[in-house]
């Protein structure tokens, strides 16, 4: 496999007259954890959506695996995985039933599918509850259900929006190492997140959008070097302009107080 395994040039996107992305150029290599950044309402998620073509209408240019996502069809991403921001997820489904159903969407067989969810799901502490419905789980419980369903078929290419959401503290444990030894293993994987400090563990590279641009692409080290800034937050706020926390902190409180 060659060693560039995403390729966006020129990307822009509008809503309406709302323009979103304003060009956009970014390679991701074989093996990168890339920590995706912004401040809310950036584009994150539409970046995301657009390369896994569940957004259309932009201009640029989006190659996976070496080839432009317009024209692979659905073949690209048997080789993708991924957790959504929010998710719509089957609830009167046992956890069974779901994953083996997004499992032979990915084109697994369904008995290599249900052995497999039930030894991840062991790996989570979760076996007693495989065979459960969904809307009994806990927050925690379901955000390993989808952990589990984007890792499953064994996917090149992962997209992970806010994936610790909900996890313990252990668990989280388990996860960045689980990431950790994938990349090493040559998988790479989009990691997008508002918790800074993990980001900041984890990434080989960090790419942050702001105002439809990206502004900042490096390691923690290099932006570190750059911003003159101790911590990934501090870059973040150096890098997005704001400087009031304090401020905006005080006004929230004395409204509360007053109003
Ligand atoms: N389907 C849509 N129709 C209209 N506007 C949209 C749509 N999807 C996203 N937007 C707008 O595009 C902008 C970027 O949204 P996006 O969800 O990509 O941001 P984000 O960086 O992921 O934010 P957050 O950190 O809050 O998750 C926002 O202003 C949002 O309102």
């Amino acid at each position: 496999m060659s060693a560039e395994v995403l390729s966006i040039t020129g990307l822009t996107k509008s809503y309406g007259s709302k323009e979103v992305l304003r060009g956009i150029d970014l390679k991701v290599n074989r093996g990168e954890i890339i920590g995706y950044i912004g401040p809310n309402g950036a584009g994150k998620s539409t970046t995301v959506k657009l390369m896994l073509g569940l957004e259309e209408g932009y201009s640029g240019k989006i190659e996976i695996f070496g080839e432009d996502i317009v024209g692979q069809g659905e073949r690209y991403k048997q080789r993708i995985g991924y957790i959504p921001e929010t998710s719509e997820m089957y609830d009167s489904l046992t956890a069974q039933e779901y994953l083996t159903f997004v499992a032979e969407l990915y084109g697994m067989d369904y008995d290599d599918a249900d052995r497999k969810a039930e030894q991840l799901f062991d790996v989570f502490g979760l076996r007693d509850v495989y065979h459960s419905r969904i809307s009994s789980f806990s927050k925690g419980m379901r955000q390993k259900t989808l952990i589990v369903s984007s890792f499953l078929h064994n996917p090149d290419l992962l997209f992970l929006d806010e994936p610790l959401t909900g996890l313990d503290a252990n668990s989280v444990m388990v996860f960045k190492e689980i990431l950790a030894r994938f990349a090493a293993e040559g998988k790479t994987i989009f990691y997008s997140s508002h918790i800074m400090d993990v980001v900041e563990k984890i990434s080989n590279r960090i790419v942050l959008l702001h105002g439809g641009h990206i502004v900042a692409n490096g390691s923690f080290e290099e932006l570190k070097t750059q911003s003159q800034a101790g911590s990934l937050e501090n870059i973040f706020n150096q890098m997005t302009g704001f400087h009031e926390h304090e401020n905006r902190a005080a006004e929230f409180v004395s409204i509360v107080r007053e109003g």
